[in-house]
């Protein structure tokens, strides 16, 4: 009560905006003066770098025309969603997803205009894995004649399918999963229920095409309430002994060398005669490698960098907008106005490096789903040899950057400080749906030893002088000896703003690392078992792993960069924010490099110079460079970011449609407080105020 008082006590309230329905109304009309003025200081115009962001110009128009049927649409709208149960959001997702399938038929929307539509839509949506795995897992698992069958019928939504890999005891050890399939020769079907030849892919109809109730031998269900993902029905399933057609088992990878005609025929055009895995008679033959049925999870893990990006560009967005629109303190007594949280250095050392792993991974995210295309693209032509290569580095990227961008979120939510705690700050929300990415499509512990198996091995065969894939060769440092390094000795703070010098340092130091972790796995080799080994050397690994992958994200950030649409103005702003977050990322690892004699003392009074100059220049540009992403406020549904910048008068706004303050006095206090107070004042007698 006191709070509401206080709040109401302290707003100048604006009439209009105290009707406004929803967080995402557009003011532009009244701009917050300071947020104006950002945007007349900056040194570029953001609008010059928002369509080199979507593909160029022609692109970008397709994106606005897209996200505007979105935007303009009721059934879209985001005014109900911080107040609705779980039960309406799951339901109103479920409503979302019919109309966005709707508006994409009725306005003959390519497939790539319905993933940016789905990207437009605030919300994480039923029909998600359909799209995101089912599909991509009949693609990439798929003989053609099992994707002739089955993709139309996906398409075309006449099914809808999900990913039911995970149970109940395992998620991350597949080897280890307890789900089996049984193959009938008798009956050509499989029985789901036993077979000791790894995991596979099957096809499984769960539910009746019409009145969608489970079919016998299924049990399936909502697993209950999470942290987040209200709008997600997450599923339990429980098969007995359901049985399913042979072809229902994915076979694209499997060969056998000697065709008999009752095999399943793969197709492969360069080996026309391979053929498949389970024989009409039942016999097993195993593809050329068993890890090829786990291509659908290289998939995800390779979107999830771009879904890292997005949510990363949202936080940031809102964080720095408010950032230059809350003024707090004074920096100096003498000052005429209260200082903008954004010049606080303690605010530029937290978001300014957020803002620069957003950029960094928009471009990896591109660059992963074209190495995913490339692999696809191979396999297909049965050449096996990026299957390792993608597998390594997709792992790594997956852990680095679903941590930072997770973390991120709640660094920019305590950024805001406490209006950053409210759900009207967008928040809240979007950490509670993303940090399970964390988790999901891999264990991110899990994922940074996966990264670390594939560095020890490029380790191992650079130090017998094999050459590594030109990515890789880099780690052929990390098997020299180490004291013969010098240190940089660079004459000032400038030269730590050239890329060359900025990798090579990051190089070093995940070298550094990784002969670290392999120094003291070999130690381990030497008393005990190789899992144990293994296992006791964890923390270096992951950290070479991490290290490793730090090092790809810069070089990807520094290649989107280096593209030569982006305006010279751009990329110079682009360049400063690069040169802080590998210095920052540098700084960190100053004191193991000066150990390794990799960086002098007067180095790295150099870099911290160099960071401050730094924090300064990228100040200047930082709300052009989040206006840049062109997130807009019906997707951000944020008080505090949105574009006009006025946000205490979106925050009364919003407070007022919170269902206690329906009523002056709530239900709660008139049938519990009410009572408690009179009796109290009955019993010891009526304050005098
Ligand atoms: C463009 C479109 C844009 C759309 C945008 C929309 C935005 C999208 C946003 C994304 C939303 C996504 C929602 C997803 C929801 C969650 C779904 C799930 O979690 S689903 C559930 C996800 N569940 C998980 O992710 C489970 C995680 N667990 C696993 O992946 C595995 O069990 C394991 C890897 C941990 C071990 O496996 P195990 O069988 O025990 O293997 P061993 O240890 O014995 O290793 C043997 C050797 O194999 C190697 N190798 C391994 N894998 C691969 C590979 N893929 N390949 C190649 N190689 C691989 C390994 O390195 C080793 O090599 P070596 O050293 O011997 O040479
Ligand atoms: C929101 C959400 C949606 C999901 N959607 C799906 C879905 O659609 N389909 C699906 O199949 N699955 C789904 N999952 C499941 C998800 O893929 C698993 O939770 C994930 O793979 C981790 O497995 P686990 O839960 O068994 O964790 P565990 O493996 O039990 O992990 C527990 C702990 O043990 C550690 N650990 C385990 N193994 C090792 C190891 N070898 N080395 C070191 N540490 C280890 C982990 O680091 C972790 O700290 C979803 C999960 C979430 C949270």
């Amino acid at each position: 009560q006191t709070d509401q008082t206080s709040l109401s006590l302290s707003l100048s309230l604006s009439l209009s905006l105290s009707l406004s329905l929803s967080l995402s109304l557009s003011l532009s009309h009244i701009m917050n003066p300071d947020l104006k003025a950002e945007r007349a200081g900056a040194s570029f115009d953001p609008k010059a770098l928002t369509p080199h962001l979507y593909g160029g110009q022609a692109r970008l128009e397709r994106f606005n025309a897209v996200r505007r049927l979105i935007e303009e649409d009721p059934v879209f709208r985001v005014d109900d969603y911080y107040f609705a149960s779980r039960e309406e959001r799951y339901t109103r997702a479920m409503e979302k997803t019919s109309r966005l399938v709707q508006l994409v038929k009725q306005h003959n929307l390519s497939e790539e205009e319905s993933i940016v539509m789905r990207l437009c839509i605030r919300e994480q949506l039923p029909l998600g894995l359909h799209w995101v795995m089912f599909i991509p897992a009949i693609k990439g698992q798929g003989t053609p004649e099992q994707q002739k069958k089955w993709l139309p019928l996906a398409q075309s939504l006449r099914i809808v399918g999900t990913y039911a890999q995970t149970e109940m005891g395992h998620g991350t050890f597949l080897r280890g999963l307890e789900t089996t399939a049984t193959y009938d020769p008798a009956t050509k079907q499989f029985v789901l229920h036993m077979s000791d030849h790894g995991p596979h892919a099957f096809i499984v109809q769960i539910r009746d095409l019409d009145s969608h109730k489970p079919l016998p031998g299924v049990s399936v269900g909502d697993i209950g309430p999470k942290l987040g993902y209200d709008s997600m029905d997450n599923g339990f399933l429980k098969l007995d002994h359901v049985r399913i057609p042979r072809d229902q088992m994915l076979m694209k990878f499997a060969q056998d060398p000697k065709p008999s005609p009752v095999w399943i025929h793969v197709w492969s055009p360069e080996r026309p005669d391979d053929f498949a895995q389970v024989s009409e008679s039942g016999a097993y033959t195993r593809p050329p490698n068993t890890k090829l049925s786990y291509g659908t999870m290289i998939y995800v893990r390779s979107v999830m960098i771009s879904d890292a990006a997005r949510h990363l560009q949202a936080a940031t967005t809102i964080a720095i907008r408010y950032g230059v629109v809350r003024r707090q303190s004074l920096l100096e007594e003498t000052a005429s106005k209260e200082t903008q949280v954004l010049d606080y250095n303690s605010s530029q050392q937290q978001l300014f490096p957020l803002l620069g792993w957003a950029y960094a991974c928009h471009f990896a995210g591109q660059h992963l789903i074209k190495m995913y295309q490339d692999l696809q693209a191979s396999l297909n032509r049965a050449d096996l040899s990026m299957l390792e290569y993608v597998h390594g580095t997709t792992t790594g990227l997956k852990a680095l950057v679903t941590t930072i961008a997770s973390e991120g979120l709640e660094t920019c939510r305590k950024a805001c400080g406490g209006h950053g705690y409210s759900r009207f700050s967008g928040l809240p929300d979007f950490y509670q749906d993303y940090v399970p990415a964390c988790t999901y499509e891999g264990e991110n512990n899990v994922m940074k030893l996966q990264c670390a198996r594939y560095l020890v091995k490029c380790f191992r065969q650079a130090a017998k002088g094999r050459n590594l894939a030109p990515e890789m060769s880099y780690i052929g440092q990390a098997t020299k000896p180490s004291h013969t390094s010098k240190p940089l000795n660079l004459d000032g703070p400038d030269a730590w703003l050239h890329w060359k010098i900025q990798s090579r340092v990051l190089e070093a130091k995940a070298c550094l690392s990784l002969a670290a972790a392999v120094r003291e796995l070999d130690r381990q080799l030497g008393s005990t078992s190789k899992g144990k080994a293994w296992n006791n050397a964890a923390e270096p690994l992951s950290a070479a792993a991490l290290e490793h992958s730090q090092v790809v994200m810069l070089r990807l950030l520094e290649g989107g960069i280096a593209t030569p649409s982006i305006a010279d103005t751009a990329r110079r702003a682009l360049e400063s924010l690069r040169s802080l977050l590998a210095l920052k990322l540098i700084q960190a690892q100053a004191p193991a490099l000066q150990l390794a004699n990799l960086l002098s003392a007067m180095d790295v009074q150099h870099l911290s110079t160099a960071v401050t100059k730094l924090l300064a220049v990228v100040r200047r540009d930082a709300v052009a460079l989040v206006d840049a992403f062109d997130l807009s406020d019906h997707f951000l549904n944020s008080a505090l970011g949105r574009y006009d910048g006025q946000v205490y008068e979106a925050l009364y706004a919003a407070a007022q449609k919170s269902t206690l303050n329906a009523t002056p006095v709530t239900r709660a206090v008139q049938e519990h407080l009410q009572p408690l107070m009179k009796f109290s004042r009955a019993m010891l007698g009526m304050p005098k105020l």
